[in-house]
């Protein structure tokens, strides 16, 4: 007995022992790293950054899963320069000349790995954001057509239909004291997406609550910037998914079986009659298969895999712009009652603001252009990855293996590029065709909010579709009036791989008319 008992301890210290070894050796190896990242022999030795982050990745991981990565890069460039060192493989530029030599090279950069979940082709085929660039091809060559803008014109009823409930559902709420306008648009771009990508009545507006669906979506996408930095820093998925509660499972589950079960029924309509007469609303799907009649088709779980990344990826962006648009027009009062005299003027009643009228006001399209400029949705698109042989950017040949963005949040709100540019001011890009920046560049070679080259946002025309339309609808309908300051409404937002907005709480007064 005493004899087993001492084997045990014996075996019990070894144990002790070979851990203590081990994690000794994990810190030593972790200092030499990290020394090595910050001495001159590094290849990335001569952009300048905080000494943390060139030291390691942990300072940029730390600040991705808690959103604030975008503020902090912008002070790093505020303190350290135009390109900056964001952690010990990581760039972040923001000289123009860099957005087509980062995002539109030929051949491509490959986009990083580390910004979206990998997906599980188990259950679903990959979505076109997360494609290899042969598959997005594809993808892209088969669905774009669905979002062009002559074909935008055909989902109009659907657009019109939830910016009407939206006017007549606030115009009910007004009376209820103020409304928090972040929560209403998310609901209406929700109630939109959920028709043209899915075929259903998501009924946010109607109940006034997000449906499960896209409120798993977004839950979804928080949690995946804090996952992606564990699988960075080498733990395996299969480790990762067994931290998933039961609930997180189910969810998953019945959201992946009800997207499959919608699409099968949508496409259900479509095949029988081949006409699509039974479909009673267009919709992107019907849009989709329609433009690809004489090529090859999309197979149905890749419909569904990209229906779902459309519900994931057009509601929250949209919704997020429209949301700092009136945040900043209720700041900004002497643009807000020039953009309101603009829309009031143009159109008798609210059946004359169509799609086409709101294409042509140049105020109103300027006020989202500055509202994408000093709230870029997209404040950091997902990086791209230097070839083996590297890659020139700004002039530099930046070494193979290196991940490469755009500051996109402190290039919009910089003196180098805009005078004055905390003044939300919708003019700047009016005058740009002739007057230039500070820094000798239009506002639209400085920012490119929806991506550029072949990967860039294929929902672009449709997003500023919506905007126009929902923003001129509100001003027609309604005075808008923050209800207290909000002053730190911006700088509390949190961006994961979507937007975490504080409320904004704004009393509605709806306009009468004889
Ligand atoms: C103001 C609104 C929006 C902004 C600022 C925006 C911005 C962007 C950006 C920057 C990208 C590139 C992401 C990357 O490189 O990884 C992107 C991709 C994408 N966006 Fe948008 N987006 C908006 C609205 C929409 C809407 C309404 C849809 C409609 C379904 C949409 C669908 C997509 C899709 C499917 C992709 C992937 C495209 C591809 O990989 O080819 N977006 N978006």
């Amino acid at each position: 007995m005493e004899g087993t008992f001492s084997t045990i301890l014996a075996y019990g210290s070894r144990a002790f022992w070979a851990g203590t070894y081990l994690v000794a050796i994990f810190i030593i190896c972790f200092i030499l790293k990290s020394a090595y990242n910050i001495s001159q022999f590094h290849p990335l030795a001569k952009y300048p950054g905080p000494l943390l982050w060139r030291a390691s990745r942990i300072p940029a991981s730390y600040h991705h899963a808690i959103g604030d990565l975008y503020q902090q890069i912008a002070a790093i460039h505020l303190k350290y320069g135009p390109t900056v060192r964001i952690a010990p493989d990581e760039l972040v530029f923001t000289a123009p000349e860099a957005w087509p030599q980062i995002y539109n090279a030929r051949p491509q950069l490959q986009k990083t790995r580390w910004h979206f979940v990998p997906p599980n082709t188990d259950e679903l085929p990959t979505s076109m954001i997360t494609a290899s660039d042969a598959e997005h091809i594809r993808l892209r060559r088969l669905t774009g057509p669905a979002f062009l803008n002559a074909i935008i014109k055909e989902i109009e009823p659907v657009l019109q239909h939830y910016t009407d409930l939206l006017c007549s559902q606030l115009s009910d709420a007004s009376n209820e004291g103020s409304q928090n306008l972040v929560e209403w648009l998310l609901w209406t771009l929700n109630d939109v997406i959920g028709q043209l990508a899915l075929d259903q009545e998501f009924q946010c507006l109607k109940k006034r609550r997000m449906h499960p669906w896209p409120n798993f979506l977004l839950s979804v996408l928080k949690q995946t910037a804090a996952l992606n930095q564990f699988l960075r820093f080498g733990f395996p998925l299969r480790l990762l998914t067994l931290l998933l509660s039961k609930e997180q499972i189910a969810a998953r589950d019945s959201f992946l079986n009800t997207a499959r079960a919608a699409v099968s029924e949508r496409l259900a309509k479509e095949d029988e009659d081949g006409s699509n007469s039974v479909q009673k609303r267009p919709d992107i799907v019907g849009l989709m298969l329609r433009e690809m009649k004489n090529s090859e088709r999309l197979s149905q779980p890749e419909i569904t895999s990209n229906s779902i990344l459309f519900v994931g990826g057009g509601a929250e962006t949209t919704s997020t712009c429209l949301s700092a648009t009136f945040y900043h027009l209720c700041k900004t009062p002497r643009v807000m009652q020039k953009l309101r005299d603009e829309v009031r003027r143009a159109f008798a009643t609210s059946e004359d603001i169509t799609l086409h009228a709101v294409g042509k006001m140049d105020y109103l399209k300027a006020t989202i252009d500055e509202s994408l400029r000093i709230f870029p949705v997209a404040s950091y698109i997902t990086p791209r990855v230097t070839p083996k042989n590297g890659h020139v950017i700004d002039g530099e040949m930046v070494p193979g293996g290196t991940y490469v963005s755009m500051g996109q949040w402190y290039m919009g709100r910089s003196e180098r590029f805009f005078d004055k540019p905390k003044e939300f001011r919708p003019e700047r890009w009016l005058e740009s065709e002739d007057g230039k920046g500070p820094a000798d560049f239009t506002p639209d070679e400085v920012l490119r909010p929806f991506s550029l080259g072949p990967r860039n946002c294929v929902g672009k025309l449709l997003a500023l579709a919506e905007t126009r339309l929902v923003a001129a609808k509100l001003l027609w309908h309604f005075d808008l009036e923050l209800d207290g300051p909000h002053e730190t409404w911006v700088d509390d937002a949190r961006f994961y791989i979507l937007w975490q907005l504080q409320p904004l709480k704004v009393k509605l007064t709806p306009v009468h008319r004889e």
